[in-house]
Parts: structure tokens; C-alpha cells; sequence
């Protein structure tokens, strides 16, 4: 592989962005792209993926190159020396790489690769962490596939289409699919492509979403016609799925705290052809004291930690603090007690994460249980996902009834 000026001074461009101004590795990589319009897909890509895969090994990296955080540019192109030596590209005599110790990266690669938290790139505080609640072998092998890149999924809206026309359709736009078992309306592309230029994206036949998370709505057991409540809809997700599987029947609230959020779900909404999704701010305990009793479903899609997905997210290995993540259990736990009251009695309840951690997990779910508003709860089954075991996001999703007065 040759290297591009104009493509490395990119990628140097973004890596300053992400280490050095905190900004979200996947906003800065789409804001990336669209710098130079004579780009070809290979071009984009190789700009895309050695960001992320910087990203990604930055720990390994940085200690190979034995350079420290806050990054200046002389520090960030050593670092992509390290990574460029490390795929075997032969470096160009510009002057960043001048005093590049090829011989010796290969050695100290070698070297770290002994010790996981330099290998996997984890910093010591997660990889403790880690270790504890799932113990060394499976967060080996989970850290291991976390820092794979991650297939493109798509969820077909049923409500515009089906699985074999979306596939046909995409076919004729150049974009190869394949079904994926046990996940009946996902298709995985075999190819990565801009999937967001088709005529069947515009037109509202798919979404993207990985294939863990498209179980999560269909574990909530929805019917059409009934009274659903996301309550962290987000940008909506399993929202659209939800609605989808209710055949747009019914009623879908979607509730967040950020208002700019449930904005962007009203786009998608129309996109995907849903009528029966009402959006409701959460900026008081009101919008949920007034649903009390009332709901046959409830999605808690709560908000946690991300340690599932650091496919998607490498820059989260950096950005995430210890105190996050406890400040968060808190969030989850408050959200089981008070939310769950919406759910009227028989009626079900799904506590879903994108987290692998036991603790924010199935111990918050036994927590609640054993709590005085969780007794009327009754636990149906749960589902832990890990990315190592299904190739997808790790994910974690419990069902629960809310018992009737006689049960
Ligand atoms: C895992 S994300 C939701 C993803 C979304 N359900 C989807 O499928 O695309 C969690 C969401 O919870 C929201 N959130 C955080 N604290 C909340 C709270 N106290 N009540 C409701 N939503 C909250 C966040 O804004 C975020 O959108």
C-alpha cells in the first residue's frame, strides 16, 4: 500500500480532534469524509479505518512509540508510524518518519502483546474492572472482539417492505446482503458500502441496527393495538421496531430527556412510514406519574456503560470514567424503581443495556426484585449476549410481568 499525503494529513487532523479535543471518533470520522469530494470509496476508507484502528490501539501504540497524552502533531504521526510499521506499509521518506525505529517497534510489539491491557489497549482501571465481573478468560476473549470492526447490519421495516424484496432492491443498487439465523429481520452486508445513499434507505425500507440489539423489541412481546412506552427512546432504534411490529397499530410513546433526540426519531418516524408514535419530553416526573398503571409494555433501554459495543465506539475505552459508570448504575436503578410503575398490572416489562457487566446487568434486575415496587415483579427469562459467543453486540435484556392482584 502507498501512502497519500492529503489522506495520512486527514487522519492526523482526526486523531488530534478525538485525543486532544474529546470529540466522538464517529462524529469527527463523518465530518472527515466529506473533505475532499474527489475521494474514492477506497480513499474514504482507508481514512475511516486507520482512524478507528488508531484509535482503537492507542495504548499499545502510544507506549510502543513511547510517547504521552496530550498528543502534539510530531507525537500523533509517531504514532501512526507505529501503526503503518505494524501493518507492514513501507513508510515514505517525508519527514515525520525520518527517525522512525522500525526494528524496534516490531520488538516492543512483540513484547506488549504478552500483557492484555497493552494487547487489547484497555486502560487499567476497565481492565480491572473488567476481570472482576466476568473473570480473566471470558473478558480476554470479549476485549479480544472488541476491538474487531464490526459488520453492518440492517433491519428490514415490515411495514414498507420484506427481507427478500429489501435484498433484491439492494442488489440492484450494488450492495451484496445475506439473512442471519435466528434473527429474523436482519440482513448483514457482505461488503461494507455507504448504505445511507440508496434509494432503499431513502425510501424507509431498512434501518441500520446491529442484530443484538433488533432482539431487544421483539423480547417485549408487543401486540398490535397495544399501549407501548419506550421510555429511553433515544433517537428511537427499537422505537421503529416496535412500531413495526405492532403494524403501526396502537400506540408507541417514545420518552427521553433530551428533547433533541426524539427530533431526530420524528425524522426517522416519517422515514419509515410509522403513524403511531407519540413523543414526550422528560423534563419533570410528570409525563411518567401520569402514565402510572397505564401501559401494557414498557421498554427500558437504559442507559449504561457501552462496554457491549466498543466495536462501534473505540474512543469509548478513553473517554469512559469509573465514576461514569457508578453514577450511571444509579440512573439504571432510579429508572427500574420509578418507570416501572408505569406498567399496569399482567402487563410486561423489558430492562435492556449495551453493556456486558453483570453489574449493570442482571444484578441490577435482582436488585430491583428484591426491592418493595419490584416484588410485584416476576422475572420470565434473560438474555446475556456477548460479543466473543454470537459475532454480534454484547447486549443484555430481561423480561418482566408485573404479576396480577391475584397472582
Ligand atoms: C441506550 S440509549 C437508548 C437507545 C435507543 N433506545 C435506541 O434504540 O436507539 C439510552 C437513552 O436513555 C436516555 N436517558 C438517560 N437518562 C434517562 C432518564 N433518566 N430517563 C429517560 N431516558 C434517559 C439517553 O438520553 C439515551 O437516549
Amino acid at each position: 500500500m502507498r501512502l497519500h499525503r492529503n489522506l495520512c494529513f486527514a487522519v492526523i487532523d482526526g486523531l488530534h480532534q478525538i485525543f486532544n479535543e474529546n470529540e466522538y471518533a464517529d462524529k469527527v470520522v463523518q465530518q472527515l469524509l466529506k473533505r475532499d469530494k474527489r475521494w474514492g470509496s477506497r480513499d474514504r476508507g482507508f481514512v475511516a479505518e486507520t482512524v478507528y484502528e488508531i484509535v482503537r490501539y492507542q495504548r499499545l501504540y502510544a507506549e510502543i512509540a513511547n510517547v504521552k497524552a496530550p498528543y502534539d502533531r510530531d507525537n500523533l504521526w509517531r504514532l501512526f508510524a507505529v501503526w503503518a510499521t505494524l501493518k507492514g506499509i513501507k513508510l515514505p521518506d517525508w519527514k515525520y518518519f525520518t527517525e522512525t525505529p522500525t526494528r524496534k517497534i516490531k520488538g516492543r510489539f512483540d513484547e506488549l502483546s504478552k500483557i492484555r491491557k497493552f494487547r487489547e489497549s484497555i486502560p487499567d482501571w476497565m481492565d480491572d474492572l473488567g476481570v472482576r465481573e466476568l473473570g480473566e478468560k471470558i473478558w480476554t476473549e470479549e476485549m479480544a472482539i472488541q476491538n474487531e470492526q464490526a459488520d453492518v447490519i440492517l433491519r428490514v421495516n415490515t411495514l414498507k417492505t420484506n427481507k427478500k424484496d429489501l435484498q433484491l432492491k439492494l442488489q440492484s443498487e450494488d450492495i451484496e446482503t445475506e439473512f442471519l439465523s435466528d434473527h429474523p429481520w436482519a440482513l448483514k452486508l457482505t461488503k461494507r458500502a455507504n448504505v445511507f445513499k440508496t434509494e432503499a434507505f431513502k425510501n424507509g425500507w431498512f434501518e441500520v441496527q446491529d442484530a443484538s440489539s433488533q432482539l431487544v423489541a421483539d423480547f417485549l412481546d408487543v401486540k398490535p393495538g397495544m399501549k407501548v412506552v419506550d421510555a429511553c427512546a433515544g433517537a428511537g432504534g427499537k422505537t421503529l421496531h416496535l412500531a413495526s411490529l405492532m403494524e403501526n397499530k396502537g400506540q408507541v410513546i417514545a420518552m427521553d430527556i433530551y428533547e433533541s433526540k426524539l427530533k431526530k426519531l420524528k425524522v426517522r418516524a416519517r422515514r419509515n412510514g410509522v403513524h403511531n408514535i407519540e413523543l414526550k419530553v422528560i423534563d419533570s416526573t410528570k409525563p411518567i406519574k401520569k402514565l402510572y398503571g397505564k401501559a401494557d409494555r414498557l421498554l427500558i433501554d437504559a442507559p449504561c456503560s457501552g462496554l457491549g459495543v466498543l466495536r462501534r465506539n473505540p474512543d469509548a475505552k478513553w473517554k469512559l470514567e469509573p465514576e461514569f459508570i457508578e453514577n450511571i448504575k444509579k440512573t439504571q436503578s432510579e429508572v427500574l424503581q420509578q418507570y416501572s410503575k408505569m406498567v399496569k398490572n399482567g402487563g410486561k416489562m423489558v430492562y435492556a443495556t449495551c453493556s456486558i457487566l453483570p453489574s449493570e446487568n442482571q444484578k441490577q434486575v435482582e436488585n430491583f426484585l428484591n426491592s418493595e415496587d419490584g416484588k410485584a415483579f416476576k422475572l420470565i427469562k434473560d438474555k446475556k449476549i456477548l460479543a466473543h459467543k454470537s459475532g454480534f453486540d454484547g447486549f443484555y435484556m430481561a423480561l418482566l410481568e408485573k404479576k396480577t392482584e391475584n397472582t
